[in-house]
């Protein structure tokens, strides 16, 4: 079995609860509040500056120009292609530059990106590649889910986030990076995996935490 098999067995009783998710559902099924997804939306946002690090790890730490690439070229796509969708909603709901300059990460987010951020410091590109991984798989295999249903990808406010993820640009960076993870451990020992095994399924922990964060909204407390 390859590693991606192995990390999705290892994680799918996480994933699975991504897709029953009251957040997925309301976005798949346009019954969303507005106002859970401005949350959203902005703290994803923040997140997409931390997660665009990691891979900045991953170009100090590429071994040779093929992963160099592989990195570089996700980090511009994160800060120029995905973060369009970020922008193109902004517009739509009305945040402006100032809101986001207001808006503070919250813990969970925090949490996340910094424990993304610490393995990236301490790893190897092997870390580094199954910190982002439990990030883009998800997203894109939320994307297609929520896209196999025409009716969600018309929909005419949450059509345009789903369109995101399930198009061609993230699906096909995502494959790059699945492949990347399998050819990185073909001859990896199985403690060395377990390491990588661990980071996985914590991401993917983090990634459910993200969606209850953004369900619940602010704490009170906050
Ligand atoms: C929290 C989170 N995880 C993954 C992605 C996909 O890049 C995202 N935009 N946000």
């Amino acid at each position: 079995m390859n590693t991606t098999d192995r990390f999705y067995n290892a994680a799918c009783h996480i994933w699975e609860q991504y897709y029953s998710h009251p957040f997925i559902k309301g976005m798949g099924d346009g019954s969303l509040e507005i106002s859970k997804f401005r949350y959203f939306m902005l703290q994803d946002y923040l997140y997409l500056f931390e997660y665009a690090k990691v891979f900045a790890f991953g170009v100090t730490k590429a071994h040779d120009h093929e992963i160099l690439r592989i990195f570089s070229k996700s980090i511009d796509d994160i800060l120029n292609e995905e973060m369009e969708i970020h922008k193109s909603y902004m517009a739509r709901i009305g945040i402006s530059e100032r809101d986001i300059l207001n808006v503070k990460p919250a813990l969970n987010n925090i949490s996340y990106t910094s424990y993304m951020l610490a393995e990236s410091e301490r790893g190897g590109i092997a870390d580094i590649t199954a910190a982002i991984l439990a990030c883009s798989w998800s997203y894109a295999k939320i994307g297609k889910y929520l896209a196999e249903d025409k009716k969600n990808t018309e929909h005419e406010f949450f059509g345009q986030w789903i369109d995101g993820y399930a198009g061609e640009v993230f699906q096909s960076n995502n494959i790059m990076l699945m492949n990347l993870m399998n050819r990185l451990t073909e001859n990896i020992s199985e403690a060395e995996y377990k390491r990588l095994e661990t980071i996985f399924v914590n991401c993917s922990k983090y990634e459910l935490e993200f969606w209850n964060m953004a369900w619940e909204g602010e704490p009170d407390n906050a």
